[in-house]
């Protein structure tokens, strides 16, 4: 019998500036439709808000944070919770899929197509000079959008139910990425970045 026979493929997305790799399930102990219910219900999901620009606003989105560290973006500071044997679990998935460790995980719960996530790069010093963030989907597929910070390229990516895509090298250094609203009529989507932290 060939062990790895159900060894997720992470496949590479050729992309210039940096990495980008897919797979297209994460192997996990349980199907997709119940860990997207027992994370949804298990988290202490947070409407956070930010300042830009100097004005405050709520995000369009809940959030949680787990890990050791505190995570600070737009002025905001988020406490960590600790990583819960679920979370524990996924990130294993997430480490063996992609042969990086992480420390950190930020979940973000999508309620509805109204929901979204702004054009930004995962840069923050803490994370180190090429991030490697594994994002893992469930629930509802958004699409994924990366443009280029000089030449405006763009490349759209559907985020699938169950999905892990892996993000390094140089590419938060050159690359945006986000998640639009939709007019769609789609349900509840939750994402989880796995990052390394300092
Ligand atoms: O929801 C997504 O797929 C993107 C999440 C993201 O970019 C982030 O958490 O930094
Ligand atoms: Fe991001």
């Amino acid at each position: 019998m060939d062990l790895f026979s159900s060894a997720p493929a992470l496949l590479p997305i050729p992309i210039r500036d940096g990495e980008l790799a897919f797979c297209a399930q994460l192997a996990l102990p349980w199907p997709n439709d119940v860990v997207l219910s027992r994370l949804l219900s298990e988290t202490s999901w947070r409407a956070e808000t930010v300042v830009v620009y100097g004005k405050r606003h709520l995000q369009p989105r809940l959030s949680a944070w787990h890990g050791d560290k505190a995570y600070r973006y737009s002025g905001l500071s988020l406490a960590p919770l600790p990583f819960t044997p679920l979370l524990d679990t996924i990130r294993l998935a997430a480490e063996k899929a992609t042969g990086r460790r992480y420390n950190s995980v930020l979940m973000n719960y999508y309620r509805d197509g109204s929901d979204s996530m702004g054009m930004h790069s995962d840069n923050e010093p803490e994370l180190g000079p090429e991030p490697a963030i594994a994002s893992v989907s469930f629930g509802a597929m958004r699409t994924f959008i990366l443009r280029h910070k000089d030449s405006k390229e763009t490349l759209k990516l559907p985020l699938t139910d169950g999905s892990l895509l892996f993000m390094g090298g140089a590419l938060q250094a050159y690359w945006m990425h986000g998640i639009n609203k939709t007019s769609k009529p789609v349900g509840a989507r939750l994402n989880l970045t796995f990052r390394n932290i300092d």
